[in-house]
């Protein structure tokens, strides 16, 4: 449902990816992880239609996002969590995401509930939310048009336990509908506790992808990950 080939992508002298491929398929998802710096951004605003790669194709039902018809109904994405007017509300963010989709405003009250924020933290200025809150309304914002895939970059960032605890309760009842989830991250628990496949991604380049079972070899995941970007460091160093 989401598929990377061979892509490439070069800002003047950084080689940000480096023939990157890979796949998430729907019912499921997978985790994109990898250090600071390693192109996981890079490759998700690709995917979402806001870099062009310097080579290779990302695709999302099979099209690059920019020629998808109505991209909402099919792909969500939370890029930026903080990307919203500080000056308007949870709820006006929303009303407006809905009215641009052609969306009843009932959606909102239904997306609301779906993510945890109450009617008295919906009128409230976003400016003033917290990064959980802002996590919990731009989740909310990439689920508007039900959509079968998601794209979430750094979706973890600012959850309290009980935040990482509804996420992933959130992102099962997705998979279970079918949905094809792809999440970025450097938090290696949160990853481990949400994802059923995992992409380990260092300097760019596709270091290694399996189940968390796979990939941690009886050592741990954090271990493989420490070890394997240390070498990519060594290789390129
Ligand atoms: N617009 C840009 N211009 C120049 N270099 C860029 C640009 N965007 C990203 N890079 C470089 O590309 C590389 C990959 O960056 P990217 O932001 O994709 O990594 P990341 O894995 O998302 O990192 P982090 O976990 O720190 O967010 C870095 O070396 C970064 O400096």
């Amino acid at each position: 449902m989401i598929e990377f080939h061979r892509v490439s992508k070069t800002y003047q002298e950084v080689r940000a990816l480096d023939d990157v491929s890979f796949s998430v398929q729907p019912g499921t998802v997978t985790g994109f992880l990898g250090p600071n710096g390693a192109g996981k951004s890079t490759a998700l605003r690709i995917l979402a239609g806001l870099a062009r790669p310097t080579s290779g194709s990302a695709t999302v039902l099979g099209l690059p996002y920019a020629e998808l018809g109505h991209p909402g109904y099919h792909v969500g994405t939370l890029l930026d969590a903080s990307a919203h007017h500080p000056g308007r509300t949870g709820r006006e963010v929303l009303t407006l995401g809905a009215m641009l989709l052609g969306l009843p405003r009932s959606r909102v009250a239904e997306v609301l509930e779906l993510v945890g924020l109450t009617v008295k933290e919906s009128r409230r200025a976003v400016g003033g939310y917290s990064l959980g809150m802002r996590q919990r309304l731009g989740i909310g914002h990439a689920l508007l048009g039900r959509p079968r895939a998601l794209i979430l970059d750094e979706p973890a960032n600012g959850l309290d336990p009980q935040g990482i605890q509804w996420m992933r309760g959130l992102l099962r009842d997705l998979t279970e509908a079918g949905c094809a989830v792809l999440l970025s991250s450097h938090l290696l628990y949160e990853v481990e506790q949400i994802a059923d496949h995992i992409v380990m991604i260092g300097r760019g380049r596709v270091l290694a992808e399996g189940t968390v079972a796979e990939l941690s070899r009886g050592r741990g995941l954090e271990q493989t990950f420490l070890d394997l970007t240390a070498d990519a460091d060594r290789s390129l160093a």
